[in-house]
């Protein structure tokens, strides 16, 4: 009799919370609806949600980073001393499994038309992360070109070190630790760069200007080097863009294009400097 009435007045008060239950789960299938449409439409939430949300989310779960996880994929799925198989399997698992911030095959096929148009000898990209780009620009060099590439993350370098190593491409390209900023004014005397024929901007996207201007005050541009800059949509250079554009040392193009593996508008600019 006790437990009957026990269940009648929870059920009462299940009826009386029921407006307020409906309206927090309403309310919670309204946010999640309003997310999912800025992340659809909005590159920045896009990418909040894939690097801060998800990624960390997986990670706790799988105890092990992204890009760990990327490697692993490589080292099972690709072909040991083939560029273009760890290329095609990058793309593969960051199209299908997890996104990364990779240059990406759409814009890739840009900075492959670029670099073989260029044919450069001694190259600079800022950024390494995973040593998709590093590997994907390498394989393209004539046999005495070497790229270097700067990265300030400890455990990315590791990372690319690897990748670039089963790419079969450690002769071509060397790894440099530390930050843009301090190691830019090392390539001449401790990296014996004379001026760079190629220079890929790929990190983060404030450190475009002044490692540009940095790049000029160090004289290490000739007249005919290329500047390309990756993501001047997404996340967006603004103040990169606006510099070089104004400036008459340099012969600007865009390249519209999308953010890697989305369906999001993106750009890279090159820029030709003139001397
Ligand atoms: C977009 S990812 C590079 C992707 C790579 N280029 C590719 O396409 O495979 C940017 C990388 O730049 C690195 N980075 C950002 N700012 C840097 C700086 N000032 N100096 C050195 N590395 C930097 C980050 O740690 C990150 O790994
Ligand atoms: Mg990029």
């Amino acid at each position: 009799m006790r437990e009957k009435l026990n269940l009648g007045r929870k059920a009462n008060l299940m009826m009386e919370n029921c407006p307020v239950l409906l309206s927090i789960v309403s309310s919670l299938l309204f946010i999640l609806l309003l997310l999912a449409v800025l992340i659809r439409n909005n590159g920045q939430a896009a990418l909040v949600w894939n690097e801060i949300v998800l990624q960390k989310i997986t990670n706790f779960i799988m105890a092990q980073s992204k890009e760990q996880r990327i490697l692993n994929f490589v080292l099972q799925n690709a072909v040991r001393g083939d560029p273009q198989s760890v290329v095609d399997t990058i793309d593969k698992y960051c199209s299908q499994k997890e996104w990364a911030m990779n240059v990406g095959d759409e814009k890739g096929l840009i900075l492959d038309k670029i670099v073989e148009e260029t044919k450069p000898s001694v190259l600079l990209e800022l950024g390494t992360y995973c040593g998709y780009s590093a590997v994907r620009i390498a394989r393209l060099l004539q046999p005495n070109a070497c790229l270097l590439t700067i990265e300030f993350n400890p455990d990315y370098a590791a990372i690319a070190k690897q990748m670039i190593e089963f790419a079969g491409l450690q002769e071509k390209v060397k790894i440099l630790e530390g930050p843009s900023e301090a190691i830019i004014p090392q390539l001449k005397k401790k990296h014996e760069v004379d001026t760079l024929d190629f220079v890929f901007l790929d990190h983060w996207k404030e450190r475009y200007k002044p490692d540009t201007i940095l790049l000029l005050e160090c004289g290490l541009l000739r007249k005919g080097s290329v500047i390309l800059a990756d993501n001047v949509i997404v996340p967006g250079a603004p103040e990169f863009i606006q510099y070089i554009r104004n400036n008459k040392s340099f012969e600007c193009t865009n390249y519209l294009a999308h953010v890697e593996y989305m369906k999001i508008k993106d750009a890279m600019e090159k820029a030709v400097f003139l001397g």
